[in-house]
């Protein structure tokens, strides 16, 4: 490499077993002329995956595949995964590097790093191909086998899969459905299906034991603009539909053209996606504040239908909390993302609107609004407006919340995979952390 050129860098991620490795593998003994060096981060202390990748590779360990141990590389390993990456630029003259994040890693966090620290003036990120277990997608999203919902992080607390499996797909560049074989050619379109929704413009390829084409997966792929499913859908809707802005104030809320043009726009980007195996999306968005308990007991229980919601809540009795939600599979949360601009001083409500023009602002409730965005495969959209329908309320209408979460970040559980589902927001539901 001459000084001043930067490395390309591939970003790797997948849930537990989906079978990096084994794409790894591949790649090294399809490399060709190419000098790629691979750093390899495995959860626990022995570092299995560096020695079976070198192993099958006749690379040394210590020889191109570097390992770190002990952790997770997005987190705790942040800063040794920094000086590895720095320190290997240094030392070792090559053409490509991969970096495998464990399976329990969200790629982004991964991949910012090459942007944003000492690392970024010696690489640029190519892309972040994310294995996807053909088989777990299936289950996870199809049936729902419980016991296979849920992954060990590194200090031993316990996170949904499903919530995994979502944010890795939404962080791709590349999406590779693995193991092929052991999904029927329908689980596969429903997977490919579910996987073009939640991350519209990717690259999908399927593959049985990682056998990508190695010129795709270390091509210049990355593109940090990439629209994510449910944003997309969310403006999609929200250019699609100004009329309906100032449709839903006050006490509008019985009114029977609610969901009418609620229809999400955006599906018009994966219009065979659609047509060929009914992937849509819709936005429901309303003036006016849901009764906590009812909120939760509708969104914390949704059909299976739904693959992903997201979005925001008003909600009676906090009506100064903005509310996200955030479901994925079996998993549902709702966090406090903090007040509402419309709940803020007026000086600082002025300097915001000035500075986000975009901002949807209601002459009444200023950006006080319910709006979630809904994905997922033969949805009833008109059975689930109505169910959310049910529970709204007047603006001001008193209601306990006090079940919700109220430190900005502080998140509740509003359904698990692992524990039977609540049918509303309980105190003692671990609250875990913004995310
Ligand atoms: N049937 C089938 N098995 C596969 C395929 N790809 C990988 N496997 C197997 O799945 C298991 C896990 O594969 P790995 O490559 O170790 O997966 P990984 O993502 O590196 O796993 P972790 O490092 O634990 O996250 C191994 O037993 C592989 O042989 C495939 O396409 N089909």
């Amino acid at each position: 490499m001459n000084a001043g050129e930067t490395i390309p860098v591939t970003v790797l991620g997948g849930s537990l077993g989906a079978g990096k490795t084994t794409l790894l593998n591949h790649l090294l003994t399809n490399a060709g002329d190419r000098d790629i060096a691979v750093l390899v981060n495995d959860m626990g202390s022995v570092n299995v995956d560096a020695e079976l990748v070198a192993e099958e590779s006749d690379l040394a360990v210590g020889d191109g595949v570097t390992e770190l141990s002990n952790g997770c590389i997005c987190c705790e390993l942040q800063d040794d995964l920094e000086t590895a990456v720095v320190r290997l630029a240094r030392e070792r003259s090559f053409d490509h590097l991969v970096v495998e994040a464990s399976g329990v890693s969200e790629p982004g966090p991964v991949a910012r790093l090459f942007v944003t620290s000492r690392a970024a003036a010696r690489y640029d990120v190519a892309g972040l191909a994310t294995v996807v277990d053909s088989r777990l997608f299936a289950d996870t999203f199809g049936d729902g086998d419980p016991d296979r919902t849920v992954a060990e992080e590194g200090d031993g607390s316990v996170r949904p899969l499903s919530d995994l499996l979502v944010e890795q797909v939404e962080s791709a560049d590349l999406v590779v459905l693995n193991k092929r074989d052991l999904v029927s050619d329908a689980e596969l379109a429903a997977v490919r299906d579910a996987v073009e929704a939640l991350r519209p413009g990717a690259t999908v390829v399927e593959t049985t034991h990682g056998d990508v084409d190695v010129d795709l997966l270390l091509s210049d792929l990355h593109d940090p603009d990439a629209p994510v499913g449910w944003r997309a859908a969310l403006e999609g809707d929200a250019e699609g539909n100004e009329g309906d802005r100032d449709g839903h104030g006050h006490g509008d809320h019985g009114d029977a053209d609610h969901g009418d043009h609620d229809h999400d726009h955006s599906r018009d980007d994966t219009p065979h996606a659609e047509a060929t195996y009914g992937v849509t999306s819709f936005v429901y968005r309303r003036r006016a504040p849901l009764d906590p308990d009812g909120a939760a007991e509708v969104l914390g229980d949704l059909p299976d239908s739904v693959v992903r919601a997201k979005g925001s809540l008003w909600v009676a009795g906090a009506e100064d909390v903005h509310f996200t939600y955030s479901q994925a599979g079996p998993s549902a949360y709702v966090a406090a993302a903090g007040p509402w601009v419309a709940s803020r001083p007026e000086f600082e409500q002025d300097t915001y609107r000035r500075n986000h023009p975009e901002l949807d602002w209601h002459d009444d409730h200023g950006d006080r609004r319910t709006e979630l965005v809904f994905i997922g495969r033969g949805m009833d959209e008109d059975a689930l407006s109505a169910a959310l329908d049910a529970h709204l309320l007047d603006p001001g209408a008193s209601a306990d919340a006090g079940d919700y979460p109220t430190d900005p970040g502080e998140e509740v559980a509003l359904a698990e995979p692992t524990r039977e589902r609540e049918s509303t927001p309980t105190a003692d539901a671990a609250p875990e952390g913004g995310r």
